[in-house]
Order: structure tokens, then sequence, then C-alpha cells
């Protein structure tokens, strides 16, 4: 359970929010939900503990997640809105990175099988630098597909610049995903057509 107590972030000068609550239990689909600056990816950002809140805490199955990183990073998946590619390596290449980065192995069929299912099987051995935006973004997605075991997923986004096929592609993940009891916190100014009853958390509402 992922579970977040009194938040507050500041931003430059800025109170972006305060006192924020939620608690995110196995197979929930939660969108974070808001206008543009209200503060949606400096949230997504705090629960994932890339960067630290000015007041409050992020708890992962009831430890803080700043005194217990490396369990936390174990257990979660983040994928930011820009897709974080290295322009010099292949799509396969950059999967195995991105896993190896994380202490997970990932062998080079399980990438291609991920990358296929992506729709990236041509594109396999391009550098990164030539892909198309949308090409970019499913590469970053892919990693979805090698996360299985990862229960808690936190997607900045994650439908933009993807076509139509794709959108209901990832939908269906992720509402596998939270059939298997995974966790998905996400933005998306999108409205995806997903089976699983999202639980919408607005910022604007919650934030004081
Ligand atoms: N490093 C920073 N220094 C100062 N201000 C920042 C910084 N990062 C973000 N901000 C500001 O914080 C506010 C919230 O940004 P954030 O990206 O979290 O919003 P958002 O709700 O995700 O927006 P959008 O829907 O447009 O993606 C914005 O006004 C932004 O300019």
């Amino acid at each position: 359970m992922l579970e977040v107590t009194e938040l507050a972030c500041l931003r430059g000068d800025r109170l972006l929010f305060a006192d924020v609550n939620l608690t995110v239990s196995p197979g929930e689909l939660v969108r974070i939900g808001g206008p543009n600056g209200v503060g949606k990816t400096s949230l997504l950002r705090l629960l994932c503990g890339l960067s630290l809140p000015e007041h409050g805490a992020v708890r992962w199955h009831g430890r803080r997640i700043d005194r217990h990183r490396d369990a936390f990073h174990q257990d979660m998946l983040y994928l930011g809105h820009s897709a974080a590619l290295n322009d010099l390596l292949s799509p396969i290449e950059n999967l195995r990175f991105a896993a190896a980065t994380h202490g997970r192995d990932a062998h080079e069929a399980t990438c291609e099988a991920a990358l296929e299912r992506i729709g990236l099987s041509l594109q396999r051995d391009l550098p990164a630098k030539v892909l198309s935006q949308g090409q970019r973004r499913r590469v970053g997605l892919a990693r979805l597909y090698l996360s299985e075991d990862v229960p808690l997923w936190i997607l900045d986004e994650p439908f933009v610049a993807l076509d139509v096929d794709a959108v209901r592609d990832l939908a269906e993940w992720l509402d596998a995903h939270c059939a298997r009891g995974g966790m998905v916190v996400m933005t998306t100014h999108q409205d995806v057509p997903f089976r699983t009853a999202v639980r919408l958390f607005d910022l604007a509402e919650a934030a004081c």
C-alpha cells in the first residue's frame, strides 16, 4: 500500500500544495487530475522519491520511502513524461540499460518480446535519436511490459503521442496490472477506455 500524509510541495518560492493525503491499495488505478500547473508532475516526483516534500511523508507498506529507498525502488517503476533515452543506444539496448540500472536483469529475448508488443520490432537496432516522438515514448513504455512483477507503477502522461491502437493496448495492460493486484498512479489529460474503475484524485480540490 502507498500512503501519502500531509504532503506539502514548494517549487521555487511558491507553495504548490499542502496537506495532501492519499492512499493507494492493491488493484487500484488512481488518476491525479487538475489543471495545468496545479502540481501533478511535482506530486508524482514526490511519490517516487525523486524530490523531497516540504512537509509530510510518503510511505510504502508502512515504511517511509526516504528511509528505505532501495526496497521501495525495487517495488516501483516511474516513467516521466519525457522518454529519458540514451540517443546513441538502440531501443533494445535502452531497455536492457534501464533494467540494469534498477538492478533487474532483462534478457535480450524478453526485451525483444516487449518491443514487439509495443510495435517496435523493425526499429529494434536503430539508434534512439532517429526515432519519432511516438516511437520514443513506446520504448519507454515497453518497460511496463518487462515489469509485471513490479507492484507500483507511477506514470506521468503515459498516453501522450500514442496512436489509437497503442492507447487501447496500453490501457489494457494497465487494466491487467490492476487485475493482478498491482497499483497505478498516473496523470493524463486524455479520455482513456479503462475497464478498471479509475479513482480520480483532483489535486486542486485535495490541496489547500
Ligand atoms: N524547479 C522548479 N522551480 C520553480 N517552479 C517550478 C519548478 N518545477 C515546476 N515548477 C512550477 O510548479 C508548477 C507545477 O508544475 P507541474 O509540472 O507539477 O504541474 P502539472 O500539474 O503537472 O502541469 P501540467 O498539467 O501542465 O503537466 C508550475 O507552475 C511550474 O512552473
